[in-house]
């Protein structure tokens, strides 16, 4: 059987895929988060675009050392006052105004008297005070966000603060997403003893959520041989517009982990079938051509839930991100401190499922209580992978251990 370490594997997926063809769409900015910028996004206007008051207060023809000032007009944020303001003169405005270009200086309204349409400066400012220059946070034409950007709701906030109307962003990649086994039931569906919820169907389409996939196609293949003929062709429809199909369960040496044989009916090549590492070992690659298209990827995780969240994250995410043209993509490596024992001896590379958290301000790794390629509960809150390479010895609490944070940051 064809096993690849966890790197062969990644950089195996790493030149296929940079064979891929990207295309190009605009979108309206309310659709765009989670998508990948497809081209450098560019400020169409100095960040401010004008002189701007912090505060709520007068704007100042600044007149030497004179305290008492004539407030000649009002503006809110959003009016401007174009009228020559004389030394001496002020303007009472609100925080967001432009500032009257012939005024030097801005004061808070807590630091004058108000009497009538004179204010009493309590002290005198000098010029720019209180005054957010043009340009301060980036010019016109900055690059605000390169290609390749995964835009979360800040950058497209940014993105449309500085003009841009129509955001462009690869084209969405369409993933089928398959779940094998007669043991599985819905939620919401009667379970029968030796049956299980299908939990994982669950958890890889939020998985899929976090990676901007918004939906995707969802199939259940009972994996009983007298249905595997008509399985196939319900595959074999939903997969024809598909990008990237994904799977979990029926990849192993049971009788009837059907997967690969199904993806074989589709048209696969398979470039592997089991991953040296822990849990998630039991992992099908493969790829099928489309003519004049490109080809798609696809993986057949593990059923079992743990190796099935890991192969997720260590597998499925770096091909998704570079499938839809993310660059940066990696996990961070957080140095952590061991909150429990790993005993376990490690013949191949492990990736120890836990939650990374905090303690007095330093980063410290929890194991889950259990961490076996079945284990279930300790999903609720894993956010983290302690790497255990091949062949290193088991550490004790209090150790240091480098773990891989699940988290863009
Ligand atoms: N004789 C051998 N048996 C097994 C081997 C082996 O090398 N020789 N490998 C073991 C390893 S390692 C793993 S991991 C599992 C992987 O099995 P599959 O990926 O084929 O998955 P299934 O057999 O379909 O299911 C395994 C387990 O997970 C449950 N499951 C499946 N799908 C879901 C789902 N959508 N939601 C929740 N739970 C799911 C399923 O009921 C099984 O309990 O094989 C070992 N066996
Ligand atoms: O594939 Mo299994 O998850 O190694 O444990």
């Amino acid at each position: 059987m064809n096993a690849l370490t966890l790197a062969e594997a990644a950089a195996l997926w790493r030149g296929i895929l940079a064979h891929t063809t990207h295309t190009i769409e605009y979108v309206p900015p309310d659709t765009a988060w989670g998508r990948i910028a497809a081209a450098d996004i560019c400020a169409a206007h100095p960040y401010p675009p004008y002189r701007k008051s912090p505060f709520d207060g007068y704007a100042l023809c600044l007149n030497g050392k004179e305290r008492s000032y004539e407030v000649v007009a009002t503006i809110g944020a959003g009016e401007h006052y174009d009228e020559p303001v004389l030394p001496g003169q002020a303007v009472r405005l609100m925080t967001g105004c432009a500032v009257p270009r012939s005024c030097q200086a801005v004061v808070m309204q807590e630091a004058v008297r108000r009497q009538g349409k004179r204010i009493e400066l309590t002290t005198i400012p000098l010029p720019e005070d209180n005054i957010i220059p043009i340009g301060e946070e980036c010019l016109s034409g900055e690059v605000l966000l390169s290609q390749g950007t995964y835009l979360t709701s800040g950058a497209v906030s940014v993105a449309v603060a500085m003009g841009n109307t129509a955001i462009p962003v690869y084209k969405d990649v369409r993933v089928l997403l398959v779940t094998s086994g007669r043991e599985l039931v819905m939620a919401g569906q009667e379970r029968q003893y030796g049956q299980i919820y299908n939990s994982n169907a669950y958890l890889f389409q939020q998985l899929l959520r976090n990676e901007g996939i918004r939906s995707a196609a969802f199939c259940h293949v009972s994996d009983a041989p007298e249905r595997l003929a008509s399985e196939i062709e319900r595959v074999r429809e939903l997969a024809a517009d598909a990008d990237l199909i994904l799977s979990t369960g029926g990849v192993s040496v049971g009788l009837y982990d059907t997967m690969p044989q199904l993806f074989q009916h589709l048209g696969a090549r398979e470039l592997y079938r089991r991953i040296a590492m822990r849990p998630g070992s039991a992992s099908y690659g493969g790829l099928i051509e489309r003519k004049g298209g490109n080809a798609v990827p696809v993986l057949g995780l593990s059923g079992n839930p743990s190796a099935a969240f890991n192969a997720f994250h260590l597998l499925a995410v770096p091909v998704l991100r570079q499938l839809r043209g993310e660059k940066r993509g990696d996990f961070p490596v957080v140095t952590c401190r061991l909150n429990g024992n790993l005993t376990k001896e490690n013949p191949v590379d492990r990736f120890v499922q836990g939650r990374l958290s905090f303690a007095q301000g330093q980063p410290v790794f929890t194991p889950n209580h259990v961490v076996t390629s079945s284990a279930l509960l300790g999903l609720k809150a894993a956010n983290a992978l302690a790497l255990r390479p091949k062949h290193s010895p088991p550490l004790t609490n209090g150790a240091e251990v480098p773990v891989l944070l699940l988290r863009r940051i």
